[in-house]
């Protein structure tokens, strides 16, 4: 028997899992609806054509979407029989996060119309931080996870290869998506809010915060990390703001203001064992929790209280190193400092990865090394670890926190 998860965003039942496309109720504008994705998808598509005819524009993009695989989307959201939003997919993020970044958890007094069906990255996404929101979508291809790597064009086998990991990986996200809509509704509550202060302490020609404040921060998302519902690793996610106008934030604050926190769990208001729950050492790949899981800054943004201003420093807190998927998120949301830890960092593991955050250009990185003599690539020792992973005793001595470099080894 399962028991619901506290969460702002129970999976409702009336979720519309369209198996062909379902025109909003007859809304005044409802056929428009229904269309405008269909355009947004090519709009993307157009932007990557140039500036010509929309016909061209059209074959272009057919001829090039069959080529990448990435089978691009548009999103229309709908809300009082209003357009409220435009999304398109690109190829790092998909029109669905677009549109939690941009709305938040303000998605579910909406209605949603996608061109095609979401990828499961993106569904998971969207009944996560929605509640009782019609999702409707064309029928055709699905779209196509922005982490399924591209079929490669240099010979014949690896294309092939390629074609056949991405029909495989078509064939997980339908699975995974199935499994999503089949969810049930469930009891809402407010996700949690650290209420922790912060005392001044930070050198304003410098960093946004002094090494101590990010102690603490680094200290509320390993607390948050324990709350987690992965049965063996817990992942915490703080985010604070730095306001840059002076007088509008108490002193005792420092300045500073939380924008959101979050810690890895099944969407929310998912029942206990609902869900997959094997990792990427079980065989099964059906069975593996990654394409349910919602991670800790993915709960942290959606759940968010504040809206990230690009005038303000913003900072995340992450307990672990941040994971392919949420690298492009983090980027498109506006995040400008991350403090992070070098676990996993640089891994592949296949079915979550952890290359893209080297890359990651424009953004302040810090790195927590909890071992500075430690190579990277070692055993899971930080925040709310659970089962297999022995415990580290932890010396506070032995932490450092330090820049992290940029692709050409500078510190940023
Ligand atoms: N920045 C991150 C990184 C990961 N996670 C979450 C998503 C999953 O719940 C879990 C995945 O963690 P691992 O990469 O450690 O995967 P495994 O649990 O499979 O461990 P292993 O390293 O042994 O394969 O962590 C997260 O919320 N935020």
């Amino acid at each position: 028997m399962g028991f619901p998860r506290t969460g702002s965003n129970p999976v409702r039942d009336e979720f519309i899992y369209a198996p062909r496309f379902t025109p909003p109720a007859r809304e005044k504008k409802g056929s428009w609806s229904g269309i405008k994705p269909s355009w947004m998808e090519e709009s993307e598509l157009k932007n990557r054509a140039g500036p010509c005819r929309a016909e061209t524009a059209r074959t272009e993009a057919f001829r090039r979407t069959a080529e990448d695989k990435i089978n691009t989307v548009g999103l229309v959201v709908v809300k009082d029989s209003k357009v409220v939003g435009l999304h398109s997919s690109g190829s790092e993020l998909h029109a669905g996060p677009s549109a939690i970044l941009e709305h938040g958890s303000k998605l579910s007094q909406s209605s949603l119309y996608f061109s095609r069906r979401p990828c499961a990255t993106c569904l998971k996404m969207i009944i996560n931080g929605t509640k009782n929101t019609p999702i409707c979508f064309w029928p055709g291809d699905p779209e196509i996870s922005t982490l399924t790597p591209p079929p490669s064009s240099e010979n014949s086998t690896s294309h092939d290869a390629s074609v056949l990991l991405i029909s495989e990986e078509a064939a997980l996200d339908a699975v995974a998506s199935d499994k999503l809509k089949s969810t049930v509704a469930l009891t809402s509550a407010s996700h949690p809010v650290s209420d922790a202060s912060l005392r001044s302490q930070f050198d304003p020609d410098h960093d946004p915060v002094c090494p101590d404040v990010a102690v603490h921060c680094m200290v509320q998302a390993r607390l948050l990390s324990y709350r987690t519902e992965d049965p063996k690793v817990g992942v915490g996610a703080v985010i604070w703001a730095k306001r840059q106008e002076s007088g509008c934030v108490p002193a005792l604050m420092g300045g500073l203001y939380l924008v959101g926190c979050g810690f890895n769990a099944y969407p929310s208001g998912s029942h206990f064992n609902e869900f997959p729950q094997m990792d990427d050492k079980q065989e099964d790949r059906q069975r593996r929790k990654y394409r349910y899981i919602i991670h800790a800054e993915q709960n942290a943004l959606t759940f968010r209280t504040h809206e990230i201003r690009r005038s303000d420093a913003s900072l995340l807190f992450v307990t672990k190193c941040p994971c392919d998927e949420c690298v492009p998120l983090i980027r498109a949301a506006g995040v400008s400092h991350i403090y992070t830890s070098d676990l996993d960092q640089g891994r592949d593991k296949g079915d979550i990865s952890y290359r893209r955050f080297q890359h990651l250009q424009g953004v302040h990185k810090y790195c927590w090394q909890r071992n500075p003599s430690a190579g990277h690539h070692t055993s899971h020792y930080v925040n709310g670890f659970l089962g297999k992973h022995k415990t580290e005793p932890e010396h506070r001595n032995s932490k450092k926190l330090r820049p992290f470099p940029d692709s050409n080894g500078e510190e940023l």
